[in-house]
């Protein structure tokens, strides 16, 4: 590598500050070397440390009115290769003789009429730093590798087929950061929230183009966005599987509009429960945007994956998401039906706005918590899965909360004193008076109140909403009250019923469901807008 006298120094201006590429959309009505100069002016006057300029033209003319540092690039659209930035020696050439301090090339690991080391030489040769545009890690260490001074983020998202995603590519940020060389953050940096976020991932300096150079990519932001809001709300599918049932309805906001059941058959598989949900909705088509389920087991990247395969034999891994996409349309989403009912209660129900733990005591136990607003999944899915924390008990080994003050625990408690009864039963006793139901309710809800300040050590959630059959049945509350009441007031947690009953995971899928896709709207170019690489 080349010794750069100028690199310290250079890498040294931009550091901690904010980059402005001023590259208008092609044809488009700022697209001449007039405008150009003037955006790079007034970026310059309200304090950008550096300048990202495409074309030579511009990069002379830029040149010759500010006075911070330039990189600078060519864009060529080749029938040969995907590259676009900087393919050709001729236009790093070109670049350095029309006063780019940084030349950027594509270091994408795609094919290219240069080598990646070929252009960072040549740069070097003419006395400039090279950019490495990448799109991964292992294309940054790469190009790192081969001497590169700087490595931006810029084609992240950009060498697939598939649409760019709506927001930039921290995570990329913070791994290029552990290559040692400065890294610059670019790539649909459309927020100063997300500027300020890469700065704290590790970033040298952030680049911003079309939020602030691309009137045309801002306007269609804002236009789709108001028409989000603007459109009249049209409903959307929910489907909550369920062990032993399926529930399909059609839901706007916060009203089911019709709800339809039928029975889960756990023999029959995964694709025979879609097609059961399909069947029973069939005449719906048409009326609703998207699906949403809410279901029990895991959902991990799409996937759906048994917790207790006892309750519902799910598949390991089952496309879930593309499944529902294929059997009903786009856009699909799904979840733990736990998790779901969790943001139904926050949204609509005993929670609304405010941070909670849900817990469904029911057959078994489910739960899902919302913190700070948002609806935590986990790494895995798993969040919120309170029933499979194991619960130590004398002489025992492997016991979860679940099997000791679910529905099924109570009921096998009562079979094991010799009374044949379901917890509904077990309850109907307590009720009547009898001392054994009296027990076994008391033990389920000592197990409960055990583990339930230790969550609200972990969350502090503002109420702990409890639903289900068993956390609804009359007593259980009240009695997981004075349980708890031995506890400090500090872990002692604030506790509500439910108050959406079976339709929480409904609701709250497809509340979900909505936000996604208001949130994808409005940021996503609309067909016929300029495109985000322009
Ligand atoms: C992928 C690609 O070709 N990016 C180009 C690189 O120069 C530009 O079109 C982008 O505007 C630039 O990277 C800044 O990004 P954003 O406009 O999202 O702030």
């Amino acid at each position: 590598m080349t010794f750069q006298p100028a690199a310290t120094a250079l890498t040294e201006a931009l550091k901690g500050g904010l980059v402005v590429s001023c590259q208008p959309v092609p044809g488009g009505p700022f697209d001449d070397s007039g405008s150009v100069v003037r955006f790079a002016l007034a970026a310059q006057d309200a304090g950008a440390r550096g300048l990202r300029i495409e074309g030579v033209a511009n990069v002379a003319a830029v040149a010759a009115a500010c006075s911070i540092p330039i990189i600078g690039l060519v864009k060529r659209d080749l029938a040969e290769t995907p590259v676009r930035i900087t393919p050709w020696i001729e236009d790093v050439v070109a670049l350095a003789e029309s006063g780019a301090a940084i030349i950027a090339f594509d270091a994408t690991d795609r094919p290219r009429p240069v080598a990646v080391g070929t252009l960072i030489e040549k740069i070097h040769s003419l006395g400039c730093l090279a950019m490495a545009d990448i799109a991964t890690i292992a294309e940054a260490r790469n190009a790192s590798a081969l001497g590169a001074d700087l490595i931006g983020t810029t084609m992240s998202g950009y060498t697939d087929v598939a649409p760019p995603p709506r927001t930039p590519d921290i995570r990329l940020v913070w791994e290029a950061c552990g290559l040692g060389k400065p890294v610059l953050a670019e790539g649909r940096y459309n927020e100063p929230r997300l500027a300020a976020a890469a700065i704290r991932a590790g970033a040298a300096a952030v680049v911003v183009g079309s939020a602030i150079t691309r009137p045309e990519h801002i306007t269609r932001w804002f236009i789709d966005a108001i028409a989000v809001e603007a459109a009249p709300a049209r409903p959307v599918l929910a489907i909550d599987i369920g062990g032993s049932k399926t529930a399909v309805a059609l839901v706007l906001k916060d009203r089911i509009l019709e709800r339809r059941q039928v029975p889960t058959l756990p023999a029959d598989g995964a694709e025979a429960w879609l097609q059961a949900a399909a069947d029973v909705a069939r005449d719906w088509r048409g009326q609703y945007d998207g699906v949403a389920a809410a279901v029990t087991g895991l959902i991990r990247n799409g996937l759906w994956t048994a917790v207790n395969p006892a309750t519902l034999p799910v598949p390991a891994d089952f496309p879930l998401v593309s499944c529902l996409a294929e059997q009903f349309g786009d856009p699909a989403l799904a979840l733990n039906d736990a998790q779901a009912a969790a943001w139904g209660e926050y949204r609509f129900g005993a929670g609304r706005g405010r941070d909670l733990l849900f817990l469904t005591v029911s057959s078994g136990i489910g739960g899902g918590a919302v913190v700070g607003g948002q609806l935590l999944s986990g790494s895995g899915g798993l969040a919120g899965h309170v029933g499979q924390i194991p619960v130590p008990v004398p002489g025992k080994r492997h016991h979860r909360l679940e099997d000791l003050a679910s529905g099924f625990a109570i009921s096998a408690a009562a079979r094991a004193e010799g009374h044949d009864a379901d917890a509904k039963t077990v309850f109907a006793a307590m009720a009547a008076g009898e001392s054994w139901a009296e027990g076994i309710v008391g033990e389920a809800v000592d197990h409960l109140a055990l583990t339930l300040p230790g969550l609200q050590a972990l969350l502090d959630p503002q109420i702990m909403v409890i639903g289900g059959g068993v956390g609804l049945a009359a007593g259980f509350l009240p009695r997981l009250e004075a349980a708890l009441s031995r506890f400090p007031s500090a872990l002692k947690p604030s506790l509500a019923p439910a108050l959406l009953g079976a339709d929480a995971g409904l609701l709250g899928a497809a509340d979900l469901l909505r936000r996604r896709m208001s949130l994808e709207t409005d940021t996503t170019p609309a067909a016929g807008a300029p495109a985000p690489n322009a």
